[in-house]
Protein backbone atom coordinates (compact mmCIF):
# COMPACT_ATOMS: atom_id res chain seq x y z
CA UNK A 1 0.00 0.00 0.00
CA UNK A 2 2.65 2.65 0.73
CA UNK A 3 4.65 1.95 -2.38
CA UNK A 4 0.97 2.56 -4.36
CA UNK A 5 0.66 5.83 -2.20
CA UNK A 6 3.85 6.82 -3.40
CA UNK A 7 3.71 6.14 -6.87
CA UNK A 8 -0.08 7.71 -6.97
CA UNK A 9 1.93 10.82 -5.42
CA UNK A 10 4.51 10.98 -7.83
CA UNK A 11 2.25 10.75 -10.83
CA UNK A 12 0.18 13.29 -10.28
CA UNK A 13 3.59 15.65 -9.47
CA UNK A 14 4.50 14.45 -12.91
CA UNK A 15 1.14 15.47 -14.77
CA UNK A 16 1.32 18.62 -12.69
CA UNK A 17 4.90 19.11 -14.21
CA UNK A 18 3.70 19.02 -17.75
CA UNK A 19 1.65 22.14 -16.92
CA UNK A 20 4.75 24.25 -14.84
CA UNK A 21 8.42 23.03 -15.70
CA UNK A 22 10.97 22.65 -13.09
CA UNK A 23 13.03 25.99 -13.47
CA UNK A 24 9.21 28.08 -13.30
CA UNK A 25 8.27 26.03 -9.97
CA UNK A 26 12.11 26.63 -8.90
CA UNK A 27 11.64 29.99 -9.41
CA UNK A 28 8.24 30.55 -7.46
CA UNK A 29 9.76 28.38 -4.60
CA UNK A 30 12.94 30.51 -4.38
CA UNK A 31 10.66 33.70 -4.22
CA UNK A 32 8.67 33.06 -1.61
CA UNK A 33 8.83 34.65 1.87
CA UNK A 34 11.61 32.99 3.69
CA UNK A 35 9.86 29.65 6.00
CA UNK A 36 9.10 29.43 9.41
CA UNK A 37 11.12 28.09 12.03
CA UNK A 38 9.71 24.90 13.04
CA UNK A 39 12.63 23.64 15.17
CA UNK A 40 11.97 26.45 17.25
CA UNK A 41 8.01 26.37 17.00
CA UNK A 42 8.47 22.74 18.09
CA UNK A 43 10.80 22.91 20.79
CA UNK A 44 10.35 21.14 23.82
CA UNK A 45 8.58 22.81 26.16
CA UNK A 46 7.01 22.21 29.74
CA UNK A 47 3.81 21.26 28.40
CA UNK A 48 3.59 18.92 25.08
CA UNK A 49 3.33 20.38 21.96
CA UNK A 50 0.17 19.39 18.91
CA UNK A 51 0.56 19.51 15.29
CA UNK A 52 -2.75 19.31 14.40
CA UNK A 53 -3.73 17.99 10.96
CA UNK A 54 -6.14 18.48 8.21
CA UNK A 55 -7.43 15.29 7.30
CA UNK A 56 -10.67 14.51 5.26
CA UNK A 57 -10.49 10.84 4.59
CA UNK A 58 -7.68 8.27 4.98
CA UNK A 59 -7.59 4.80 3.35
CA UNK A 60 -7.31 2.88 6.62
CA UNK A 61 -10.38 5.12 8.38
CA UNK A 62 -12.41 5.88 4.99
CA UNK A 63 -13.98 9.38 4.81
CA UNK A 64 -13.46 11.29 8.37
CA UNK A 65 -14.88 15.04 8.03
CA UNK A 66 -16.06 17.23 5.14
CA UNK A 67 -13.79 19.96 5.85
CA UNK A 68 -15.10 22.55 2.83
CA UNK A 69 -12.50 25.57 4.42
CA UNK A 70 -9.43 23.63 5.66
CA UNK A 71 -8.10 27.39 6.23
CA UNK A 72 -11.13 28.39 8.42
CA UNK A 73 -9.71 24.95 10.18
CA UNK A 74 -6.71 25.49 10.30
CA UNK A 75 -7.54 29.01 11.70
CA UNK A 76 -8.95 26.99 15.02
CA UNK A 77 -5.92 25.31 15.09
CA UNK A 78 -3.74 28.22 15.46
CA UNK A 79 -6.39 29.86 17.90
CA UNK A 80 -6.69 26.63 19.82
CA UNK A 81 -2.85 26.63 20.44
CA UNK A 82 -1.26 23.91 18.32
CA UNK A 83 2.58 25.05 17.53
CA UNK A 84 2.30 23.55 13.77
CA UNK A 85 -0.25 22.46 11.35
CA UNK A 86 0.01 19.76 9.14
CA UNK A 87 -1.97 19.72 5.63
CA UNK A 88 -2.27 16.35 3.96
CA UNK A 89 -2.42 16.75 0.33
CA UNK A 90 -2.07 13.50 -1.35
CA UNK A 91 -5.40 13.30 -3.34
CA UNK A 92 -6.17 9.65 -4.25
CA UNK A 93 -7.06 8.72 -0.51
CA UNK A 94 -6.82 11.34 1.80
CA UNK A 95 -8.77 14.01 -0.33
CA UNK A 96 -6.18 16.68 0.21
CA UNK A 97 -4.22 18.99 -2.71
CA UNK A 98 -2.06 21.39 -2.97
CA UNK A 99 -4.15 23.86 -2.74
CA UNK A 100 -5.38 22.69 0.89
CA UNK A 101 -2.07 24.20 1.66
CA UNK A 102 -1.80 27.69 -0.10
CA UNK A 103 -5.13 28.43 1.66
CA UNK A 104 -3.84 27.09 5.18
CA UNK A 105 -0.99 29.48 3.95
CA UNK A 106 -2.91 32.51 3.92
CA UNK A 107 -4.75 31.64 7.13
CA UNK A 108 -2.13 30.81 9.39
CA UNK A 109 1.06 32.65 10.76
CA UNK A 110 2.59 29.08 12.42
CA UNK A 111 4.31 26.88 10.57
CA UNK A 112 2.58 24.12 8.31
CA UNK A 113 3.75 20.83 7.09
CA UNK A 114 3.00 19.08 3.42
CA UNK A 115 1.79 15.84 4.31
CA UNK A 116 2.19 13.66 1.17
CA UNK A 117 4.29 10.68 -0.01
CA UNK A 118 7.07 12.96 -1.57
CA UNK A 119 9.63 11.15 -3.69
CA UNK A 120 11.42 13.74 -5.89
CA UNK A 121 12.90 16.92 -6.23
CA UNK A 122 9.69 18.39 -7.92
CA UNK A 123 7.22 17.65 -5.13
CA UNK A 124 9.63 19.28 -2.27
CA UNK A 125 9.53 22.92 -4.49
CA UNK A 126 6.06 22.56 -5.01
CA UNK A 127 5.82 22.50 -0.83
CA UNK A 128 7.85 25.74 -0.37
CA UNK A 129 6.11 27.19 -3.51
CA UNK A 130 2.61 26.53 -1.87
CA UNK A 131 4.12 28.38 1.32
CA UNK A 132 5.28 25.05 3.48
CA UNK A 133 7.91 25.54 6.34
CA UNK A 134 8.04 21.23 6.61
CA UNK A 135 7.67 18.48 4.38
CA UNK A 136 7.31 15.07 5.47
CA UNK A 137 9.65 12.20 4.82
CA UNK A 138 9.19 8.44 5.51
CA UNK A 139 11.74 6.03 5.93
CA UNK A 140 10.06 3.32 5.23
CA UNK A 141 9.55 4.65 1.40
CA UNK A 142 12.48 5.33 -0.06
CA UNK A 143 16.37 4.51 -0.14
CA UNK A 144 18.39 5.88 2.06
CA UNK A 145 20.26 7.68 -0.84
CA UNK A 146 17.12 9.73 -2.14
CA UNK A 147 16.13 10.46 1.71
CA UNK A 148 19.42 11.73 2.06
CA UNK A 149 19.06 13.84 -0.97
CA UNK A 150 15.38 15.17 -0.17
CA UNK A 151 16.69 15.33 3.13
CA UNK A 152 19.10 17.86 1.90
CA UNK A 153 17.46 20.04 -0.20
CA UNK A 154 14.43 20.25 2.21
CA UNK A 155 16.86 22.09 4.90
CA UNK A 156 18.80 23.85 1.56
CA UNK A 157 15.25 25.48 1.07
CA UNK A 158 15.12 26.78 4.26
CA UNK A 159 12.22 23.98 5.32
CA UNK A 160 12.35 21.06 8.17
CA UNK A 161 12.52 17.74 7.72
CA UNK A 162 10.01 15.69 9.10
CA UNK A 163 11.85 12.54 9.71
CA UNK A 164 8.79 9.73 9.55
CA UNK A 165 9.88 5.96 11.12
CA UNK A 166 7.53 2.96 12.02
CA UNK A 167 10.42 0.68 13.61
CA UNK A 168 13.70 0.70 15.36
CA UNK A 169 15.80 0.05 12.01
CA UNK A 170 14.17 3.35 10.91
CA UNK A 171 14.56 5.35 13.50
CA UNK A 172 18.19 4.03 13.03
CA UNK A 173 18.13 5.55 9.72
CA UNK A 174 16.51 8.91 10.84
CA UNK A 175 19.26 9.68 12.89
CA UNK A 176 22.12 8.83 10.15
CA UNK A 177 20.24 11.31 8.23
CA UNK A 178 20.76 13.71 10.64
CA UNK A 179 17.35 14.52 11.09
CA UNK A 180 16.39 16.93 14.23
CA UNK A 181 12.53 16.18 14.16
CA UNK A 182 11.92 12.50 14.09
CA UNK A 183 8.35 11.10 13.85
CA UNK A 184 7.39 7.59 15.37
CA UNK A 185 4.07 7.01 13.45
CA UNK A 186 1.92 4.53 15.50
CA UNK A 187 -0.01 2.89 12.15
CA UNK A 188 2.23 0.79 9.64
CA UNK A 189 1.53 2.20 6.74
CA UNK A 190 1.82 -0.85 4.38
CA UNK A 191 -0.73 -2.96 6.81
CA UNK A 192 -2.45 0.10 8.76
CA UNK A 193 -1.58 -1.91 11.81
CA UNK A 194 -1.58 0.30 15.09
CA UNK A 195 1.38 -0.45 17.26
CA UNK A 196 0.24 2.00 19.90
CA UNK A 197 3.57 0.99 22.65
CA UNK A 198 5.90 1.43 19.21
CA UNK A 199 7.02 5.27 20.27
CA UNK A 200 7.91 3.90 23.82
CA UNK A 201 9.94 0.99 22.78
CA UNK A 202 12.32 3.32 20.32
CA UNK A 203 12.15 6.75 22.10
CA UNK A 204 15.39 5.83 23.78
CA UNK A 205 17.08 5.37 20.33
CA UNK A 206 16.59 9.54 19.70
CA UNK A 207 19.48 11.11 20.44
CA UNK A 208 19.29 14.58 22.86
CA UNK A 209 18.72 17.43 21.44
CA UNK A 210 16.38 15.73 18.28
CA UNK A 211 13.27 17.00 18.77
CA UNK A 212 10.63 13.23 19.26
CA UNK A 213 7.11 13.32 18.02
CA UNK A 214 4.60 10.62 18.44
CA UNK A 215 2.32 10.48 15.25
CA UNK A 216 -1.11 8.81 14.96
CA UNK A 217 -3.56 7.05 17.38
CA UNK A 218 -4.42 9.67 19.60
CA UNK A 219 -8.18 9.59 20.03
CA UNK A 220 -8.25 11.47 24.13
CA UNK A 221 -5.82 12.52 26.92
CA UNK A 222 -5.16 9.77 28.30
CA UNK A 223 -3.13 8.80 24.80
CA UNK A 224 -1.33 12.24 24.82
CA UNK A 225 -0.38 11.60 28.38
CA UNK A 226 0.91 8.10 27.72
CA UNK A 227 3.21 9.69 24.51
CA UNK A 228 4.24 12.36 26.98
CA UNK A 229 5.31 9.73 29.73
CA UNK A 230 7.57 7.93 27.01
CA UNK A 231 9.22 11.20 26.17
CA UNK A 232 7.20 12.95 23.24
CA UNK A 233 8.13 16.68 22.76
CA UNK A 234 4.87 16.78 20.63
CA UNK A 235 2.22 14.77 19.17
CA UNK A 236 0.84 14.39 15.73
CA UNK A 237 -3.31 14.26 15.76
CA UNK A 238 -5.29 14.60 12.79
CA UNK A 239 -8.67 12.17 13.36
CA UNK A 240 -9.40 13.40 16.73
CA UNK A 241 -9.60 16.78 16.28
CA UNK A 242 -11.86 16.67 13.00
CA UNK A 243 -14.04 14.58 14.33
CA UNK A 244 -14.54 16.67 17.53
CA UNK A 245 -14.42 20.15 18.45
CA UNK A 246 -10.83 21.18 17.65
CA UNK A 247 -10.31 23.96 20.33
CA UNK A 248 -11.91 22.18 23.27
CA UNK A 249 -9.52 19.15 22.35
CA UNK A 250 -6.40 20.91 21.26
CA UNK A 251 -6.92 22.63 25.02
CA UNK A 252 -7.50 19.48 26.72
CA UNK A 253 -4.54 17.92 25.32
CA UNK A 254 -2.27 21.11 25.78
CA UNK A 255 -2.62 20.77 29.58
CA UNK A 256 -0.80 17.73 29.19
O1 LIG B 1 -5.55 10.62 12.37
P1 LIG B 1 -4.49 10.24 13.36
O2 LIG B 1 -4.56 8.79 13.81
O3 LIG B 1 -4.45 11.20 14.51
O4 LIG B 1 -3.08 10.33 12.61
C1 LIG B 1 -2.52 11.57 12.19
C2 LIG B 1 -1.22 11.33 11.41
O5 LIG B 1 -0.28 10.76 12.29
C3 LIG B 1 -1.45 10.43 10.20
O6 LIG B 1 -2.34 11.10 9.36
C4 LIG B 1 -0.17 10.12 9.43
C5 LIG B 1 1.05 9.88 9.96
N1 LIG B 1 1.94 9.64 9.00
C6 LIG B 1 1.34 9.71 7.81
C7 LIG B 1 1.87 9.57 6.52
C8 LIG B 1 1.02 9.76 5.46
C9 LIG B 1 -0.32 10.03 5.66
C10 LIG B 1 -0.86 10.16 6.93
C11 LIG B 1 -0.02 10.02 8.02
Amino acid sequence: MLQELLAGSLEDARARRELKPYARLEAEALARPAALDALEALAPADHIKVIAEVKRASPSRGDLADIPEPQALAAQYESGGASVVSVLTEERKFKGSLADLEAVRKAVSIPILRKDFIGDEYQVLEARASGADLVLLIVAALPQETLQRLHTLIRELGMTPLVEAHSADEVARSVDLGAQLIGVNARDLSTFELDRDLFGRVADQIPAGVIRVAESAVLDVSDVERYRAAGADAVLVGEALVTNDPIATLSSYLSV
